[in-house]
């Protein structure tokens, strides 16, 4: 269940928004906030100077009454809590980087502790505390409490479970991590080698086992061991275990815990104490195993309910649908900041010594670019569409409806591996696109990356993911025959006789601003994939070897299905009314260029399927070429309309107001190395090897 559901209830009698201190007001050129982001179309070409929001004409801010479409996060609740996060010193983040691990990681329990304090000073409610942690930027163990431990026991636990851990967690009275992963095992979470071991006699389990999760703060957490009872295994469960006495944090006896050590970056996820945790013979009443799937009786007797098993792996399901969102975030943040530097830089320039050109005005830096601006968009319209997809299924489960739950799965694994995988390379080429000052830690891009990039691994290594999209996907051509029409996601399937011999209408590059057309290539490209790597698995007798031997043809084809989903919700979004002068025109132009954009960069797909002829590429290319000329105009303000705070955006060269190198000479100087004018060592290491020099040279 989403965790829109019960947060605080339990203590928190009513809910009211934050008090009238913090300010809502913004002056800007606005014509509409579009789900909580806000686009404020210029008519100056785009290229505002990039000065103080007070210089920004004050057109009144037009609020999102009539918001559209799926679950968009409300505009004035965002915006709030942005303010409120970056007006609060505690939130300072800007030192991350000059921090040893032991200061980082107590500044984030610092924060944590005062984000919480607010929370409940304020009375927030789940979605003001859901987006000031959202503002907070910062990996913290209350991510794993909230988004894992908390919807594990909702998704898995007994009513009577519930109720009794979850008063505990809503009030952090105990804080949970989510204990899967062993050193030896993730993706394969079948193979877990931990075991828990029910023992008649005394009413208890017994542990061993290694896990990735919380190495210093979680006192519990939803262990996932194998079930052995009666000297039988029942496969994998989720157990609640204690792992730290409540009184003084010490473990508890058999329980080994620390940290697994600094990871990728300086800053990034090293807020984060990712652990290492040892069972020697723990014992845990057999009631802390979560038993919605399966229970376990006093005599050790296995009763299966009627749910299916596959509801295990259900929080895993509720957190990747909450990375599409995050992917679209991540994404829109580093393209705001390379659009707003590239506004700002001037690289060469006309022949008669005139000013030089914003290097935004080169096409190639525009095809870099939009096309990434497109896909912030794109994903955060599908990110909506998935939450919305997730809150269904689970309605459908609480009804006993299981039906949704493999597409839930499907599109959830398969989006989730295509965004992170595409927002973890787009942050990297935006770093590029800022040319050398992207790479410097006041550009925020390089702890972005470092921070964002295994999201490509954790709640599932991508390629892993993809062939659990690709298993789906070939289970359902092989029902084409059967009668069971295919739904949802892939209803396009039930036209793959046609979508097989359709060709393409295209004649002049106009015909591809057709919704249809465009449609109509990815179905057919996704469609052809599919059937081709069927027919190539019905050639093996063991159609397990077969799906080993093609599984890179497998990845691709899961890659083409999942786009295929991504188009065609954008196309979705824009068949609704969207208010506001010339918004629509915008987005449908961002639409046009995601999608070209990936039929340039997969043109091998579309061209060796049949699906477009070399001629219709080429002008699909020259369209996508005309496109970003109309997206140049409005870059800028399709960024702002992200509304990101400075302290959000955390880059020197993101800076709203666009007074980039002033600053950047001060942020320079703030470095811990100019603290001095001679550098520590100069005794010890230069001085000795100069006068060497001098010596060396007068003899
Ligand atoms: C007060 C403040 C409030 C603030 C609020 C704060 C909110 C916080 C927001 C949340 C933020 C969260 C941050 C998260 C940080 C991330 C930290 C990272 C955590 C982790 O990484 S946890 C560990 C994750 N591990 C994995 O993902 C492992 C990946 N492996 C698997 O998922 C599976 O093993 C598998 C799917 C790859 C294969 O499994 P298995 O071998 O069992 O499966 P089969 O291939 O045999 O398939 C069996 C059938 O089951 C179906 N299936 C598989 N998975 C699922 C599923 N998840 N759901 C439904 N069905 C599933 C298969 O399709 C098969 O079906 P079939 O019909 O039989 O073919
Ligand atoms: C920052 C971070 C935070 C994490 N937080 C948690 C947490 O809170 N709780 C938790 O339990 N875990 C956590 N994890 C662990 C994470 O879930 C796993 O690392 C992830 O599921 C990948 O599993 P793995 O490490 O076993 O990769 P592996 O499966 O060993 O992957 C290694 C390579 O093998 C390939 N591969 C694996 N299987 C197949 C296959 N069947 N076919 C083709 N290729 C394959 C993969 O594509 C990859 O290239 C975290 C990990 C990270 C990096």
């Amino acid at each position: 269940m989403s965790s829109a559901q019960g947060f605080l209830n339990d203590w928190v009698e009513s809910r009211v928004g934050l008090g009238s201190n913090i300010s809502n007001s913004r002056n800007t050129s606005v014509s509409y906030n579009i789900k909580g982001c806000w686009i404020p179309l210029t008519d100056n070409g785009g290229r505002r100077s990039l000065g103080s929001r007070e210089e920004q004409g004050s057109v009144r801010c037009r609020r999102d009454e009539d918001r559209l479409g799926w679950f968009p996060p409300h505009f004035d609740v965002s915006d709030r809590m942005a303010r409120l996060v970056a007006s609060d010193p505690v939130f300072r983040k800007d030192n991350r980087a000059m921090l040893s691990r032991k200061e980082l990681f107590k500044n984030t329990l610092r924060k944590a502790a005062h984000a919480w304090k607010r929370i409940i000073e304020l009375r927030l409610s789940e979605e003001e505390a859901s987006e000031m942690r959202f503002y907070v930027d910062e990996p913290a163990f209350t991510d794993l409490h909230w988004g894992m431990f908390v919807p594990a026991i909702k998704g898995q636990g007994t009513e009577e479970q519930q109720q009794k851990w979850l008063p505990l967690a809503y009030k952090m009275q105990i804080i949970g991590c989510y204990a899967q992963t062993e050193l030896g095992h993730g993706s394969n979470v079948q193979g877990l080698e931990t075991t828990a071991t029910f023992d008649p006699e005394s009413d208890e389990f017994s542990f061993i086992w290694w896990p990735g999760g919380l190495g210093k703060v979680s006192t519990h957490a939803v262990v996932y061991a194998r079930l052995i009872t009666e000297g039988q295994e029942h496969g994998v469960h989720g157990f609640i275990v204690q792992l730290r006495s409540l009184d003084d944090h010490m473990p508890l006896p058999g329980i080994t815990v620390g940290d697994i050590g600094m990871k990728f970056g300086t800053g990034a996820y090293n807020t984060m104490d990712n652990g290492v945790l040892r069972f020697d013979n723990v014992r845990i009443p057999r009631n802390q195993m979560l038993m919605r799937v399966m229970r376990v009786t006093r005599e050790g007797k296995c009763v299966q309910s009627n749910v299916p098993r596959q509801l295990i792996y259900g929080t895993m399901v509720y957190v990747r649908q909450t990375i599409v969102s995050d992917a679209s975030s991540a994404l829109s943040r580093a393209v705001c900041i390379a659009t707003r530097y590239s506004a700002v830089r001037r690289q060469f320039g006309p022949q008669d010594g005139g000013v030089e050109t914003q290097v935004i005005d080169y096409k190639t830096q525009q095809s870099r670019l939009f096309p990434l601006l497109a896909s912030a968009y794109a994903f955060r319209f599908v990110g909506e569409w998935l939450k919305w997809l997730y809150l269904d299924v689970t309605q459908r489960l609480q009804a006993n409806d299981f039906s949704t739950l493999p597409e839930a799965h499907a599109c959830t694994a398969g989006l989730k591996s295509l965004t992170t995988s595409a927002t973890a390379d787009a942050i990297e080429e935006c770093r590029k696109l800022c040319g050398g000052h992207g790479y410097l830690s006041s550009s925020g891009l390089p702890e972005l990356f470092a921070v964002y990039v295994p999201a490509c691994t954790y709640e599932g290594d991508n390629v892993v993911l993809l062939l659990q999209v690709a298993r789906f996907l070939m289970k359902t051509v092989s029902q084409l025959g059967s009668g069971k029409k295919p739904v949802g996601t892939t209803a396009y399937m039930a036209r793959a006789e046609d979508l097989l011999q359709s060709r393409c209408s295209v004649q002049k590059a106009e015909d591809w601003l057709k919704p249809s057309v465009i449609l109509e290539a990815f179905e057919a490209r996704a469609v052809r994939m599919c059937v081709a790597c069927a027919q190539s698995l019905s050639k093996f007798q063991n159609p397990e070897e077969g799906f080993l031997e093609l599984s890179a043809d497998l990845v691709e084809a899961a890659i083409a299905h999942c786009q295929l989903i991504v188009v065609s919700k954008f196309i979705e979004k824009l068949q609704q009314d969207i208010p506001g002068k010339g918004v629509k025109q915008q987005l449908q132009i961002l639409c046009y260029i995601y999608a070209l954009n990936l039929l340039h960069k997969h043109l091998g797909d579309f061209l060796s399927t049949g699906c477009i002829t070399p001629k219709q590429a080429s002008l699909a290319n020259d369209h996508l070429r005309s496109l970003y000329s109309k997206v140049r105009p409005n870059a800028i303000a399709l960024v702002d309309a992200f509304n990101y705070t400075d302290h959000f955006l955390g880059s020197v060269l993101g800076r709203y107001d666009g007074n980039v190198y002033p600053k950047l000479y001060e942020e320079a100087w703030k470095d811990p190395l100019n603290d001095s004018v001679v550098p520590d060592g100069y005794q010890e290491y230069i001085r000795p090897m100069l006068k060497q020099q001098l010596r060396n040279a007068r003899l």
